[in-house]
């Protein structure tokens, strides 16, 4: 029995996560779950999976779940919550599934507490990549990627040699606006942006596919996973999402990972690895498919990626100010306080007035993390 634990259990990856678990009800057991607000939910899967700890957003919320979980089940809260789960217990892993940055120190908990790492949780790397990598090599443990794009690419590179790629591709859907002009993006809703075209993901990671601010994450994300420069990494427009993400080798030969778009298989692979389980997804025709499209990326149409990767090239607290900047500026569509447009004109802001620290500790990356949320606040 593999022993998994959940940080983030309630959200879409977070209960993908335990779908996948209770498929595989012989191969894995449930350590531990975190939840942030939906104390319902978390109390629900508390009472199913039985972990041996759970963890709430804050103490108030700890007060509130408690009477709905079972007798005796440990109770945690807050970042020390997340941090108690990801390190103090007898997982073999941790999927690490809570939205944005506040996941960074329950992320190197787990790894210095040798857990391999299932990431879902993307912009800890972007925020931290190379403190999260030079720990994971030190401690010898292994970040497998739950990212669809990444999961990808991690299965063609599989069993090849990294000097032997030429490059990878990171296929983006374009998101819910992806036919719009920019002057159409002017008057666009928090309802019409939070329908994407092919997934079914959180609120936040929805957004950022409409700006591309996701693929620009991905594109730091992919930088810190494989250890490839900037410049091997392409992205391309391909509407369908069906190829997750491809990698061409030196003598030109592409290898691709396709399928019908359904994060419970990389899930499953990252829980798996190296071997491969039966899944729930639904097998993908190509001869139903028939067609597939493609497109060069304009980076006039969206800036965010050009701004995304201009960052991630910078380094130091670059690509830390990028995702602080867009975590709060996403918050704020989302609260309808900004229109859609003001969410990269607050991250070029952001941009403009930093100034970047090269090779950050973690206390460099948490300041630069704080008083980028602070500015991006008041804009
Ligand atoms: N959804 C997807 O298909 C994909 C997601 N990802 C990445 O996975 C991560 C999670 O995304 P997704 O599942 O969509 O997001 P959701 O918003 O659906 O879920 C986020 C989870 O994190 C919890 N959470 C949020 N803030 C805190 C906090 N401060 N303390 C503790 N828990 C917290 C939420 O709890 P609660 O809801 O109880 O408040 C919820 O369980 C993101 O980094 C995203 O970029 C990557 C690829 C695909
Ligand atoms: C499912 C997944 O991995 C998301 O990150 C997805 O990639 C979003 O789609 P786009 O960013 O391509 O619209
Ligand atoms: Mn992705």
């Amino acid at each position: 029995m593999k022993k998994i634990t959940v940080l983030g259990s309630t959200g879409s990856i977070g209960t993908q996560t335990l779908d996948v678990v209770s498929m595989h009800p012989d191969q894995f057991a449930v350590e531990a779950l975190a939840g942030g607000s939906n104390i319902k939910l978390l109390a629900e899967q508390a009472h199913f999976y039985q972990p041996k700890k759970v963890s709430v957003g804050t103490k108030q919320l700890a007060e509130e779940i408690r009477p709905l979980l079972p007798s005796g089940m440990e109770l945690h809260w807050g970042n020390e919550g997340l941090v108690e789960l990801a390190a103090n217990t007898e997982a073999d892993m941790v999927v690490t599934a809570v939205m944005g940055s506040v996941g960074l120190h329950s992320t190197l908990a787990a790894i210095e507490a040798g857990k391999q790492i299932g990431l879902a949780n993307k912009e800890t790397l972007v925020t931290a990549g190379h403190l999260v990598t030079e720990r994971a090599r030190a401690k010898g443990v292994p970040l497998l990627p739950i990212d669809s794009e990444h999961s990808a690419i991690f299965q063609c590179l599989n069993g090849e040699r990294m000097k032997d790629v030429a490059h990878i591709t990171l296929t983006a859907s374009g998101g819910s606006f992806r036919d719009l002009t920019r002057e159409q993006l002017r008057t666009v809703t928090v309802e019409d942006a939070l329908k994407h075209p092919n997934w079914s993901m959180g609120a936040k990671i929805t957004i950022d596919s409409a700006t591309m601010v996701n693929k620009g994450l991905e594109v730091i994300e992919a930088h810190w996973l494989f250890g490839l420069d900037y410049e091997q990494i392409h992205v391309l427009l391909h509407p369908e999402s069906i190829i997750h993400s491809y990698v061409e080798f030196q003598d030109t030969s592409i290898v691709a990972q396709l399928g019908n778009p359904d994060m419970r298989v990389p899930i499953q692979y990252a829980l798996t690895y190296p071997e491969r389980m039966k899944s729930p997804a639904k097998p993908l025709s190509l001869a139903e498919v028939g067609k597939l499209h493609f497109k060069e990326m304009d980076f006039n149409r969206f800036p965010c990626l050009r701004l995304a990767c201009e960052c991630g090239k910078m380094g130091g607290t670059a690509p830390t100010a990028f995702n602080a900047a867009n975590e709060i500026a996403v918050a704020r569509f989302l609260r309808g306080e900004i229109p859609f447009l003001h969410i990269e004109s607050i991250i070029e802001r952001v941009l403009e007035r930093h100034v970047n620290v090269a090779n950050p500790d973690l206390s460099e990356i948490e300041a630069c993390d704080r008083e980028t949320r602070s500015i991006a606040a008041g804009l």
